[in-house]
C-alpha cells in the first residue's frame, strides 16, 4: 500500500525527526476489527494494565451482556463522558475527567435501561447510581465508542485472567487500548489516493476529484480540484466536513450547503482552489449522533452544549487526515476559507502552513439565525 508520509505532526509514536514510524498492520487490524464488533455488540477486551472486557451500550444485546457478566470478574461499570454522567447523576461533575464510572450490581440491568442512561434524547428513567473509581483505561474505552460513531458510553468490567482459554472468551478480540487513544493520529498516514477523475461542475466544468482512503471503516476523503491550484504560491483551499442534511438535501438548519457551493464558485473566479471533503459528519460525531444533536436542540440546547449532552466534544474532528491530504496534493503552503479560528488552529497545529485567513460568510436564512449566532458566541467564529 501506498502510505503518505504526514509531514510536521507532532506525535508521541513520532521518532526525534517528527516523522511516524510506519503503523504495524498487526495492531492495526486489531484497531479496525475492534471498532466493527463495538459496531455489532461484540464485546472486545482492552489489553493493557488492569485490562477491561467492553462493550457499548448503545448496541449492546442479551448475549453482550451475558459476555460481560461471565468473563468479566466482579464490578461491572457503566462509563460515561462527564458531561452525560451530570445528567444521569443530576449533579455538576469536572468534566475534564477522562471518564464517569457508575456501579452495576448484578444482574445486570436490562438493555433498554442501558440504552437509555447512554441516550438523552430517549425517554429518561434514572435509577439509583453510585460513583465508582473509574479503571485505568476508561478513557480508552470511550475511546472505542467514539471510533465507532457510538454514543460514549461503555458498558465494562475487569476481564477474568485467562479469558482467551475460557469456552465463552473464544473469538472475542483483544485490542491494546494505548492503539485506541492513538489512532486518530495513526490513521492519517495511511491516507492513500485510490481514484482521480475528472468531474465537470455547474461552476467549476474543469474540476477534478482525487479520492483517498485510510485504513480505517473504509470512509473516503474527497479533494475537489478547481482550476489549477498548484499554479498559485498560496492557494484557496476549504476545508468541509461532509453534511448528509446541508450539502445533500438543502437542509435549512446550517450554512454547509451555501458554503460549499459557494467555495467552489470563488475558487473558479480565482483560476484555482481546492476543497477538502472530509467524511467527518457533523463536525466529527457521526450522522446518527449529529441527528440526536438536533433532537437535543429542538428542546433548547445550542449546537455546543447538545454535542455535550451527548457525551462527544464540542468540535471532533481530525485535522490530520486534511493535514495529509494537502501534503499529499503537494500544498505547502494555503489561504483557508473559514471564519472558525480553531480551524485555522487546527490545522496550524498539524503542520500546515496557513498564510491568510479567507472569510466565508453566508447570511442567515431566517431558520439557521440562531445557529450562525451560536457559532460565532461560543466557537469564536469572526462574521467579518
Ligand atoms: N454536531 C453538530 N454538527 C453540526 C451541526 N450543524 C452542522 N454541523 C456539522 O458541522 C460541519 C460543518 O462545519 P464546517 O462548515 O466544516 O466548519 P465550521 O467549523 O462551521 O467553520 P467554517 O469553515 O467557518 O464553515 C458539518 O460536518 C456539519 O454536519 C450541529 O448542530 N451539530
Ligand atoms: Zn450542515
Amino acid at each position: 500500500m501506498n502510505s503518505l508520509p504526514v509531514q510536521g505532526q507532532k506525535s508521541t509514536n513520532a521518532d526525534a525527526s517528527g516523522t511516524l514510524p510506519p503503523l504495524d498492520p498487526v495492531r492495526t487490524r486489531a484497531v479496525h476489527r475492534a471498532v466493527g464488533d463495538a459496531r455489532r455488540g461484540v464485546p472486545v477486551v482492552l489489553a493493557g494494565q488492569h485490562p477491561l472486557i467492553v462493550v457499548p451500550a448503545e448496541t449492546v444485546g442479551a448475549e453482550g451482556l451475558h459476555l460481560i457478566d461471565r468473563l468479566g470478574s466482579s464490578g461491572a461499570m457503566l462509563l460515561l463522558a462527564p458531561s452525560r454522567a451530570a445528567a444521569v447523576l443530576q449533579e455538576p461533575l469536572d468534566e475534564t475527567l477522562p471518564a464517569i464510572a457508575l456501579g452495576l450490581t448484578r444482574p445486570l440491568i436490562d438493555v433498554a435501561t442501558l440504552r437509555r442512561l447512554a441516550d438523552p434524547t430517549l425517554e429518561q428513567i434514572m435509577p439509583g447510581f453510585r460513583r465508582v473509581a473509574p479503571p485505568p483505561l476508561a478513557e480508552a474505552a470511550l475511546a472505542l465508542g467514539k471510533q465507532a460513531r457510538l454514543l460514549p458510553a461503555m458498558i465494562t468490567a475487569p476481564v477474568r485472567p485467562g479469558w482467551a482459554s475460557l469456552p465463552l472468551g473464544g473469538g472475542l478480540l483483544a485490542v491494546p487500548a494505548a492503539d485506541l487513544l492513538a489512532y486518530n493520529r495513526n490513521v492519517a498516514a495511511t491516507l492513500h489516493r485510490v481514484a482521480e477523475v475528472a468531474v465537470p461542475l455547474d461552476d467549476a466544468p474543469d474540476a477534478r476529484l482525487v479520492a483517498f482512503r485510510a485504513l480505517d471503516q473504509g470512509i473516503e476523503h474527497m479533494a475537489i480540484l478547481v482550476g489549477d491550484p498548484s499554479a498559485q504560491a498560496a492557494p484557496l483551499v476549504r476545508i468541509h466536513s461532509e453534511c448528509f442534511t446541508g450539502d445533500l438535501l438543502g437542509s435549512l438548519r446550517c450554512d454547509c450547503g451555501p458554503q460549499l457551493k459557494g467555495a467552489i464558485r470563488r475558487m473558479a473566479q480565482e483560476g484555482g482552489g481546492v476543497v477538502l471533503y472530509l467524511a467527518q459528519e457533523g463536525r466529527g460525531i457521526g450522522l446518527i449522533n449529529k441527528l440526536r444533536a438536533y433532537t437535543l436542540q429542538d428542546r433548547g440546547l445550542d449546537t455546543v452544549d447538545a454535542n455535550r449532552a451527548l457525551g462527544w466534544g464540542a468540535d471532533e474532528r481530525n485535522f490530520h487526515i486534511a493535514a495529509a491530504m494537502l501534503a499529499a496534493l503537494g500544498l505547502d503552503h494555503i489561504r483557508l476559507l473559514t471564519n472558525n479560528p480553531e480551524k485555522t488552529a487546527g490545522l496550524a497545529a498539524c503542520g500546515v502552513d496557513v498564510v491568510e485567513r479567507v472569510p466565508h460568510v453566508i447570511a442567515p436564512n431566517g431558520v439557521n439565525d440562531l445557529y450562525l449566532a451560536t457559532k460565532a458566541r461560543r466557537f469564536g467564529h469572526l462574521l467579518d
